[in-house]
This record gives C-alpha cells, structure tokens and sequence, in this order.
C-alpha cells in the first residue's frame, strides 16, 4: 500500500489537483535548486553525532540549575521537587521527561543529580535486555541514586516488570530455578531516583508511565533562548560573537540548543578560516550557513521536500504519512518524530484526519502563492 502510494506521489502530480498546480517564482526556483543538494553533513539533524559526543558538547552543557536556560515551567516544577526532597531528606521522585531530541533531557537528569549530590547512573533501554543488566544496575545503587534511562519506549517487558516492584517498593521479585521448583524471592534495593526520557511518550506502557510522580514535557525553545544558549556557549568555546550574530544562528537552529551549538561550532569555523577571528555578527552568521545550506528558518532538505511534495505534487494536501515518508526517504516514525514537530511549532504544517496540509505560511517561505482553495481549506 505504502509502496504503490509512493509511486503515485512522487514524480506525477496528483491529477485531482492538477488546477491548483503551483505557480514557481524566482524563490521557489531557488528553493528547489537548495533541495536538490542534500546537504552532505546532516547539520540540522537533532540526533546526536559523533562530534556531539565528544568533549566539546560535554563542556557547553549547563552543570546546574540556575545555568539550564528556557524550559521555565519544568525548571519550576524541579526546583519545587528539589527543595522538598531535600527538606523530607528523601531521593526524588521517579520523573519522565519527553520530548523531541536534543532539548536538554540528558543535561537536565545531570542537573539533578548535581542538584541532590548523589551519582547519576547513565543507560539507555536497548542496553539493558537482559533482566540480569537491570538487577545489575539496581542492586549497585547506593541510597539516594538517580539512574537515568534513555529511550525508555524500548524497554524490554521482562525489564520493565523487574522496574515495577523497584519503583514501587524498591525492591525486586527474583525467581530462582525452574518449572515446579521455582521459588521467588525478594530483594530489598535503596531508595533510587528513576529518571526515564523519551521522544516517544505514547510508546510507553501505561504501567510504566504510571509510576512516574513527575511527567514532563520538554518544548523547543524560543529564539531568545536559544540566542542566550549560543552566546554561553560561545563564551565557553572563546569566540566572539555579537548578539545578533547570535540571534541569526538562533532563528536557523530549529527551537533545539543541540543544532544551536552545532551551528555555532560551524560558523565559528567559517569565521576563523575566512574572517581571520572577526567576531560574529548577523551578515557574517547569515553568510557562513548559506554557505552550510542551513535555510533562514533551519529547514533541511527533508522538510522543503515535504513541504514541496504536498505543495507541488498535491496542491497543498491533505496528503497521507505514507506518501511523504516514500518521497522522502525516510520512514514514517522518523517523519512524526523528528521532522513534523518542528513544523507544526512554526505554522508550516496542519495536522488534518484526512493527512497532512501545508499552510500558507509554508507555500510562501517555498516561493508560491497559496491558491484561494487552499485558504479556504484552512479556514
Ligand atoms: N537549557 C539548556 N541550556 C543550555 N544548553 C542546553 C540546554 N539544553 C540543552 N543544552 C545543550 O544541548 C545539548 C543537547 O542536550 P541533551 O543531550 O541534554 O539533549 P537530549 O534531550 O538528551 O537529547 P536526546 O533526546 O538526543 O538524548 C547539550 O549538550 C547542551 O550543551
Ligand atoms: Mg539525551
């Protein structure tokens, strides 16, 4: 189904909606040039990268509380929950945090940890298959611990029923031996801090999900946020910068600190072979990620592809998940996941039962004069 649909999507326009065929201006032209060169380095990619991992990324993130910038009402909630825990003495309660990637859900569990000065256990769900990871892991908690679990969606279920009891009651049910001879015993643990994040929230069993006290969604940042994270970390990364060559990588950063750094790491690069360390202003900003194929708004060659084949080839939609995921390479989940979200945020995408429709607002930034059936639609 998926595959004929692609067929029928991609290089022939749905004769339906041939009549509102878009008209191409000189900026739609332009648009369509920039999304035929795929960019090479992924640089709008929220996913971490190698170079994410390495020292650089660790140094720009934020230690403490005070430091972690944006995300207003989670911080209010935290720092309530800090100061309680703290006062009754006790570890904090188990907390979910979801959310797109790269918004700071691994920095905020640091934080914490940092916070309550206890460790923090780091590990993510497809590592722990076997129930004996998790017993390993929870019996070496020391009171007070905070273990975190990245992609919590992917627990296995034999993990998730030896979380159950840990959570709860912090302790876990073992079952020794086999068939009429097995006995279960109990196991008492410390009391632990399980903080789980996801970008997938609705992937989480109900169970699971219900013995988080906290659940808390992360957003994507404003540009003044993320213009304020770009000059910290500029200062950490001794590059001079003004604030609005802050500003300028801010608006291309796609709401995420993640890209935001990535970005800045690019255009401090560009500035330092071809500007000989003038510091980073708007034009300067504006000129290096052009150069990057970082589009004004931070869109990739996937989202003008999108965009393009709902505008283009179905004259504004509804198109189906299916359809846009064949045209443009990637599946479905990583479509819903990673690229819709971010859209839907800045007013380029609807969300309709029948599929998905493109805005005005998005046939403008391609170049093209949204017809009058298309604002209809909207309205
Ligand atoms: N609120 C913030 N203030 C300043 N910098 C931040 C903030 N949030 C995130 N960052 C920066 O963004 C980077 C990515 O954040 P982090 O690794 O915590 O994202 P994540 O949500 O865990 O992503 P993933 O879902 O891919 O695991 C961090 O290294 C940090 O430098
Ligand atoms: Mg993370």
């Amino acid at each position: 189904m998926a595959i004929i649909s692609s067929r029928k999507a991609d290089p022939n326009p749905d004769p339906q909606n041939a009549n509102v065929a878009a008209k191409k201006t000189p900026a739609a032209k332009k648009s369509a040039a920039q999304s035929a060169a795929k960019s090479p380095e992924d640089l709008l990619q929220p996913e971490r990268q190698v170079e994410d991992t390495g020292k650089p990324e660790e140094s720009l993130r934020p230690q403490r509380l005070k430091e972690y910038i944006g995300q207003k009402d989670l911080k209010e909630v935290l720092a309530i929950a800090i100061q309680a825990a703290q006062a009754r003495n006790e570890p904090l309660d188990h907390l979910l945090l979801y959310g797109p990637p790269g918004l700071g859900k691994t920095t905020m569990a640091l934080i914490l940890a940092a916070e309550m000065q206890v460790d923090c256990k780091i590990t993510t769900a497809p590592a722990l298959e076997r129930p004996r990871d998790i017993v390993g892991l929870l019996v070496n908690l020391k009171p007070g611990d905070l273990l975190f679990i990245d992609e919590i969606h992917r627990l296995s279920r034999m993990t998730e029923e030896i979380l159950y009891p840990a959570m709860e009651d912090a302790r876990i049910d073992i079952t020794i031996g086999k068939g009429q001879s097995a006995r279960t015993r109990s196991l008492p643990l410390q009391n632990f801090t399980l903080v789980g994040a996801t970008t997938r929230v609705g992937a989480l069993t109900s169970p699971l999900r219900d013995r988080f006290g906290l659940v808390q969604r992360l957003r994507f940042y404003e540009i003044d946020e993320l213009t304020e994270i770009i000059l910290r970390a500029a200062k950490i990364l001794n590059t001079p910068i003004q604030s609005d060559g802050a500003a300028e990588i801010a608006r291309r950063a796609r709401g995420t600190p993640r890209i935001a750094n990535r970005l800045l790491r690019r255009v401090r690069d560009y500035v330092q072979v071809k500007r000989s360390g003038e510091a980073i202003d708007e034009a300067i900003a504006a000129e290096a990620l052009e150069l990057f194929n970082v589009d004004p708004c931070g869109l990739d060659w996937t989202d003008r592809r999108m965009l393009s084949v709902i505008i283009e080839n179905y004259g504004g939609g509804p198109v189906g998940l299916d359809t846009i995921a064949a045209a443009t390479g990637e599946d479905n989940q990583t479509i819903e996941e990673v690229y819709e979200p971010y859209l839907l945020q800045i007013g380029y995408l609807n969300r309709t039962p029948r599929g998905r429709v493109a805005t005005p607002a998005a046939w403008k930034h391609l170049g093209f004069e949204p017809p009058e059936s298309q604002l209809s639609l909207l309205r």
